[in-house]
């Protein structure tokens, strides 16, 4: 589970990693990307610096509830009374000649001013380097994607435009996310309310060194001539929105989150106020660690009480995503709302499907399908009323992506979409999707409107149908298997998946994963609290789960091969029909799943994992192996009660492999 990490040595040698030389064709002589800015060397000198109207950060405490001040105080030092000085706007752009501040207390240095209060920063708000309220304009999403691509480009190594129009980028040494860096502060409050100890996610950390973490963000962070400040939302419920305000020192950060929050209208962002949550990334700089509770030299920190994360140490983006889902996992279930780190689709009869998974099991996948309305790929709430995406955006991997299987995510890679890590040819710009020179998490940040048949608002009635996806690479698990409530609470509370291990080490055997709710790694309380609830909703609007195997078929990773693509999506149109529902079943060995004997447009040999195995004894070994580690992992949930009653409970324990 350690955090994907790259394999250059130096930083020359990443970014030599992310363009292929290919034989040369005519050479383009500064055929470069334009610098659509004008450079400044130093812009901290240039013309934008005003003088004397220039502001300190207030505190928190300090600063008016004000949509347009509040920004300002996003780096306020809780130490210092005095820090660098926050004007808006880019410190290149040429017109800029006085910037506009929004604060009047002019602060005098005093004695013991610090060089970084003498400095100023520049904030680019919701990107837009104009100096003027960006309030009183319409400002089309382009000009915020433009404005980002120009700043990345002109200033981060190894952002380049793809042929497609993408924004490539690298995220630097991390290229996953680091679960083992993540600390949550235990107070009186969340030592009773979360989930700690063993198989649990949340390390602690105390109070003080989270305001060492943040203090040390908030300086790197004041220390640069510019910070990017994002105002977005999460939830398209309008009852349960959350206003979030992410704080990065990098263009890719900032694009990365335009693209997977809700985006405000202008109107929206005039009154955006007070935050609920913010995120300070200061990714480029490291955590000390010589701090108390950290580990290695980066942490990413999340303190409910104060509501932040702090950032250090890892730029890959990813950890701001999932980081504001562990947020929505405490903040929910608070509501009585269930969060589930699940895609989700619905028919055009308004038939609403949720796919679980780890991952990597195929929910941005298979959520994307070209003859169902997208709702989200990764994260979801359920309510009282139906379900709705948390977020404005999907994040799709694409290693081996093909135009060809998916077609609507090929498209997607296009102007506005943040492509991470991927290779591509020097010359045309061509995104080589087979490389996995920099990382095999290579992936696209976009909106979800990128997606044809995107459901806006995100939002639907009560699923019809729970599929837990598993990526089985011992290849004993069934392409498809009907599940009764019992055994969907077993398999959601196992959230088991055996991925391969990284190819380039030669591991040939699957490693199994456990992880609680298809989602360990972000929930916040204990599994049994979002099973109980998965559970009552289930049975309540009477959703028939499955589960879906789409991995290894025809012996394990190495003898046998992948479940083709096409076959699982034929089996998930079966699912969404209701065909399925109604086909002839018998019950496997061991584990006691209901398979069906036949799915239109898969072979049904390939139905009963037993069938697709030449060797018998390996299938039946591997079989009781995996048995076993599912028997080994669920110990630990044996002592916990599912609910009120204790008869789902017991039902749910017997719902295992028996053997
Ligand atoms: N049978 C299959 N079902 C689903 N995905 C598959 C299958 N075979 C190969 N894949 C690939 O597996 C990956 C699934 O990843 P993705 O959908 O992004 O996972 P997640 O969103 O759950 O992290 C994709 O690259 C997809 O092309
Ligand atoms: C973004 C992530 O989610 P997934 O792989 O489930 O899409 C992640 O785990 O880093
Ligand atoms: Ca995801
Ligand atoms: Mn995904």
């Amino acid at each position: 589970m350690s955090a994907p990490t790259v394999k250059a040595q130096t930083i020359d040698e990443l970014h030599s990693l992310q363009k292929k030389k290919s034989a040369p064709t005519t050479p383009i002589k500064g055929f470069r990307v334009p610098l659509l800015l004008s450079p400044k060397k130093n812009a901290r000198n240039s013309s934008s610096s005003p003088s004397g109207k220039c502001l300190d950060f207030a505190t928190l405490e300090n600063v008016p509830r004000n949509g347009n001040r509040m920004q300002l105080a996003s780096l306020a030092s809780l130490t210092r009374e005095t820090g660098p000085k926050v004007v808006r706007g880019d410190p290149a752009s040429k017109n800029q000649t006085s910037p506009r501040v929004h604060q009047q207390h002019v602060a005098e240095p005093t004695i013991s001013a610090s060089d970084s209060s003498l400095k100023f920063t520049h904030v680019l708000y919701n990107l837009s380097p104009a100096v003027d309220c960006l309030c009183d304009k319409l400002i089309h999403p382009s000009i915020y994607r433009a404005e980002l691509y120009e700043q990345a480009i002109h200033y981060e190594k190894g952002s380049f435009i793809t042929s497609t129009g993408a924004l490539a980028t690298l995220s630097g040494a991390k290229t996953g996310r680091a679960p083992r860096d993540k600390r949550v502060v235990k107070d009186d409050v969340t030592g009773e309310e979360l989930w700690w100890g063993k198989g649990s996610p949340n390390i602690e950390m105390d109070e003080h060194t989270f305001l060492v973490n943040r203090e040390r963000a908030v300086d790197y962070l004041n220390s640069l001539d510019k910070v990017f400040v994002n105002d977005q939302f999460l939830n398209w419920d309008p009852e349960n929105r959350i206003k979030v305000r992410i704080v990065s020192a990098r263009a890719y950060h900032s694009l990365f989150m335009h693209n997977m929050c809700i985006r405000p209208t202008p109107e929206e962002l005039e009154d955006f106020g007070t935050p609920d949550f913010t995120i300070y990334n200061a990714g480029q700089f490291p955590c000390n660690r010589y701090t108390h509770y950290m580990t290695s030299s980066t942490s990413i920190d999340l303190n409910l009480a104060r509501r932040e994360m702090v950032i250090l140490g890892t730029q890959y983006a990813g950890e701001m995503k999932k980081g504001l889902f562990s947020v929505m996992h405490y903040l929910m279930p608070k509501r009585q709302i269930l969060s589930l780190h699940s895609g989700c689709n619905m028919g055009k009869d308004g038939d609403v499907a949720l796919f679980f998974g780890l991952s990597g099991t195929g929910k941005t996948t298979l959520s994307t399908d070209p003859n169902r309305y997208l709702i989200g790929d990764d994260e979801h709430c359920w309510t009282e009323t139906g379900v709705s995406n948390i977020e404005g955006g999907c994040y799709a991997k694409c290693i081996d992506l093909s135009r060809e299987k998916e077609p609507d995510i090929w498209n997607a890679i296009k102007f506005g979409t943040v492509l991470e890590n991927v290779v591509f040819e020097e010359h045309t710009r061509e995104v080589d999707y087979a490389d996995k020179s920099v990382t095999e998490n290579t992936r696209a940040s976009y909106p979800i409107e990128y997606i044809p048949n995107a459901k806006i608002p995100c939002v639907g009635p009560h699923p019809k149908n729970v599929i837990l996806l598993a990526c089985d690479a011992f290849g004993v698990l069934p392409p498809v298997s009907k599940l009764n409530l019992a055994q969907t609470m077993y398999h959601f509370i196992s959230g088991y998946t055996a991925l391969v291990a990284g190819t380039e080490e030669g591991v040939k055997e699957p490693r199994a994963t456990f992880s609680a709710c298809f989602g360990a790694a972000f929930i916040m309380m204990h599994p049994t609290k979002y099973a109980a609830m998965l559970a009552e909703k289930m049975q309540k609007h009477g959703a028939t789960g499955w589960l879906v195997n789409t991995g290894w078929s025809g012996g394990s990773y190495g003898s046998g091969n992948r479940i083709k693509l096409a076959y699982t999506r034929k089996i998930i149109d079966a699912i969404h029909s209701g065909s399925l529902l109604k086909a002839e079943y018998k019950k496997t060995e061991v584990f006691g799943l209901e398979i069906p004997t036949a799915v239109e447009g898969v072979p049904s040999e390939i139905l009963d994992p037993v069938n697709t195995w030449s060797n018998k004894l390996g299938y039946k070994d591997t079989l009781m192996k995996l048995a076993g580690l599912f028997k080994n992992n669920f110990e630990i949930f044996t002592d916990h009660k599912i609910g009120k009653g204790s008869e789902l409970t017991g039902e749910i324990l017997a719902a295992g492999p028996n053997f």
